[in-house]
């Protein structure tokens, strides 16, 4: 699958988004290395602190599916922003866990204006399971 068939699954996956109380539309398509594609979509809540962004509902189904750390190609970020969709940090902690440091993230909007970077170059100086002292 290359990158503009990826944008589209994106772009396809932002449609199923729940967002009542945002009306903003995020989508995520996930690549495995063995050529599935995991949509992800933000899913909000009459709780907001609740909301689930897209990119982390992406990776929670493909662990939903048995799928881990170093099994994945790709991530692609999709939002009606002005330049490429920027992940929120909570997203950026994620993506960095369950992505692995040089996951290629590209991120995207209706434009099509693009910036391609890593899972590890979206969050310097992470906190990490290296960080947790064994006791
Ligand atoms: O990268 C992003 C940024 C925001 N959102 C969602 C969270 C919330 O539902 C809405 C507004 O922040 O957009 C995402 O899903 N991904």
């Amino acid at each position: 699958m290359n990158k503009q068939e990826l944008i589209a699954e994106a772009a396809a996956a932002r449609l199923k988004a729940y967002t009542p109380y945002s009306n903003f539309k995020v989508g995520a398509a996930l690549l495995t290395n063995d050529g599935k594609v995991f949509h992800g979509c933000n899913v909000e809540n009459a709780s907001y602190g609740l909301c689930n962004c897209a990119e982390r509902t992406a990776f929670f189904s493909a662990f939903a599916h048995g799928y881990k750390q170093g099994d994945f190609a790709h991530l692609v970020v999709i939002g009606e922003t002005d330049g490429p969709i920027a992940p929120c940090g909570a997203c950026r902690q994620v993506i960095l866990e369950l992505g692995g440091n040089e996951l290629p993230v590209l991120l995207t909007n209706l434009k099509g204006d693009i910036f391609e970077t890593t899972a590890a170059a979206q969050l310097p100086n992470a906190f990490g399971g290296q960080d947790l002292k064994k006791q």
